[in-house]
């Protein structure tokens, strides 16, 4: 009988196979090329749920056709109080100081905000640490809409594919601000600990 990891991951292919959505998974410890997926051997998915208890991320999916006219993304804004919105597009050719700002994103650091990113086209990985300390990594795809707590110790990378375009949503005005880890001083980063520990 095949393990029950590999039944696992086969079932995540096939329903990535019906609908394009969010996977995530343990990464493995190999320092090589960060824009390949770092799978453990043998690959560990991670449920979403159990994603939000380990880690406090959460996740919406979107009906990308339909989310300005049906009213989920402004639903979510309405609720969670999100009054900014900008759109961002990673590429050679859209951002400046390419190089430069893929290095930023991928430092590990944390925000006093949550981050919050819809894909809208593209694909790429949002690194974020669990309550043990191990990296997981986010893999979005068009229509993922990702929030990371505030006070998360996280990183982004491109993947393969070089392309990524987000919609930013904030509360109030952006504060954009990375803390480099060691951050664990900071007030966000002590109320994070405390209501992870709790969940
Ligand atoms: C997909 S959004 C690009 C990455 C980013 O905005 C960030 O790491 O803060
Ligand atoms: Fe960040």
């Amino acid at each position: 009988m095949r393990s029950f990891l590999y039944q696992i991951e086969q079932r995540q292919r096939i329903s990535l196979k019906e609908v394009k959505m969010v996977r995530a998974w343990y990464m493995d410890n190999d320092t090589s090329d960060q824009r390949n997926e770092h799978h453990r051997n043998p690959p560990v998915f991670i449920d979403l749920n159990v994603l939000k208890d380990v880690s406090g991320v959460e996740y919406f999916q979107l009906n990308l056709k339909t989310f300005t006219t049906d009213g989920t993304l402004d639903k979510i804004k309405r609720e969670r109080g999100y009054t900014y919105e900008d759109e961002l597009t990673c590429s050679k050719e859209c951002l400046e100081n390419y190089e430069e700002k893929l290095k930023i994103f991928y430092k590990e650091h944390l925000h006093t905000d949550e981050e919050i990113r819809l894909i809208v086209e593209g694909s790429g990985y949002f690194d974020v640490r669990d309550i043990n300390d191990d990296w997981i990594r986010i893999e979005v795809v068009p229509g993922d809409l990702l929030i990371l707590p505030s006070g998360i110790y996280h990183r982004f990378t491109m993947d393969n594919n070089n392309f990524i375009k987000a919609k930013r949503l904030f509360i109030g005005e952006p504060v954009w601000t990375a803390h480099n880890r060691p951050s664990d001083d900071i007030e966000c980063r002590k109320k994070y600990v405390e209501k992870l520990s709790k969940i």
